[in-house]
């Protein structure tokens, strides 16, 4: 059994580490932070967590919280963590952070996209949280850099393609589209019921999000070149979910069966990743409140592109999911162990 701490549990990701790790077979949660709920219990502030995650929420210094757990989770956002993780692995902590702080290995192309770096030295050190694609090296790591949820549906979308020089690494283009739980929990007019119900609409249109650099650093190293990408994210009205469109040139004449065999193969040990049959496509209802990235594949021989679909449920596979799954790795518990039950549905 290990003692973990969830560092900014009030947070929608905090709240899904609670829901996780509460009935996780070897986990306990042994501290929770949160400034504006500090004393209150953590199932007052999410009565869903009532019997199951009856802990209170504290307020304390990287020092006391040390005393407290084994291993972090920090759930809070970009800058915060970058000040917060040098003083737990100063007292050999490991720290699964989720925020962006430690995602981007080029500090001045995170400085370019963020602000200033407080702690860049530990850059090198951390290991890209995914790990489908980077479990060997998160097995030993002490810092994990847990990856952004459009990032997660996108990089698995296209890892078997690029990993295989099967695409153009120059025509990609992705639409994404998300539940406005990715915004986080704090108030902001843009994900106010009247402004998203019933309406679906693209936002940082044109290389204005900040997870276009993330993405086109992971799809290089796949594609073992510079690789660029067209990425709209769009927000829809719905509590959870990821649905990523992407579509790319092929560089080689692939048909349907065969790509979907190449996807097969790749993905072949991974248990959360689900490669579809021919014309059955990913929907966010059938990974939601689950680990699963569901991916289907089709080619279009007449545009000469493949058409990749690809769906996770944002908080899960896109946050706590996977930060869950790389504490097992690096724990080495079951990497299922926690994240087994069937998504919710309907
Ligand atoms: N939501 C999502 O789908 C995803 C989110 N992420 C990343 O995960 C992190 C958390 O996201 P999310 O849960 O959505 O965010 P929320 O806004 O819902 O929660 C943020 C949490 O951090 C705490 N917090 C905020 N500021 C500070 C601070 N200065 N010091 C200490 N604690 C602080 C808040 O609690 P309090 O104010 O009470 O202290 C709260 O518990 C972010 O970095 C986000 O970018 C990554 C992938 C997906
Ligand atoms: C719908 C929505 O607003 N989504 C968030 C993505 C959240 C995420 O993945 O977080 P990181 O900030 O940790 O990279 C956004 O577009 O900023």
């Amino acid at each position: 059994m290990i003692n973990v701490g969830i560092i900014g549990a009030s947070g929608y990701t905090g709240a899904e580490l609670a829901r996780l790790l509460c009935c996780h077979p070897e986990a306990n949660i042994s501290v929770a932070t949160s400034r504006q709920y500090e004393g209150r219990p953590l199932s007052e502030v999410f009565p869903s967590l009532r019997k199951k995650a009856d802990i209170i929420c504290e307020n304390l210094t990287p020092d006391e919280l040390a005393a407290r757990a084994d291993l972090f989770f920090t759930a809070v956002p970009h800058k915060t963590a970058m000040d917060l993780v040098p003083s737990l692995l100063a007292h050999d902590k490991k720290v699964i952070d989720l925020s962006a702080d430690f995602r981007i290995r080029d500090v001045s192309v995170y400085e370019k996209w963020y602000q200033p770096h407080s702690s860049p030295e530990f850059l090198r050190e951390a290991v890209y949280g995914l790990p489908e694609l980077y479990r060997s090296t998160i097995k030993s790591a002490r810092l994990i850099a847990n990856p952004g949820c459009y990032p997660t549906s996108i990089i698995l979308g296209l890892a078997p393609l690029l990993k295989a020089d099967g695409i153009d690494p120059n025509t990609i283009i992705a639409d994404s589209k998300s539940g406005t739980s990715g915004a986080g929990r704090g108030a902001q007019t843009g994900t106010l019921f009247c402004e998203v119900h019933d309406g679906f609409r693209p936002y940082k249109v044109g290389r204005a999000h900040r997870h276009t650099p993330e993405i086109e650093q992971e799809l290089s190293l796949l594609a073992g070149t510079d690789a660029v990408i067209s990425f709209t994210p769009h927000l829809l009205p719905i509590s959870r979910g990821i649905l990523s469109t992407i579509y790319a040139t092929l560089r080689t004449k692939l048909n349907q069966e065969q790509i979907i065999s190449m996807y097969r193969e790749f993905y072949q040990d991974e248990f959360f990743v689900r490669v579809l049959d021919e014309d059955c496509f990913p929907a966010t209802n059938s990974v939601r409140g689950s680990n699963f990235c569901d991916i289907s594949v089709k080619v279009d021989p007449a545009t000469n592109r493949v058409i990749v679909m690809s769906a996770i449920d944002n908080v899960v596979k896109g946050a706590s999911g996977q930060a869950v799954q790389n504490m097992n790795i690096m724990c080495g518990f079951d990497e299922t162990s926690g994240l087994d039950a069937a998504p919710f549905f309907p």
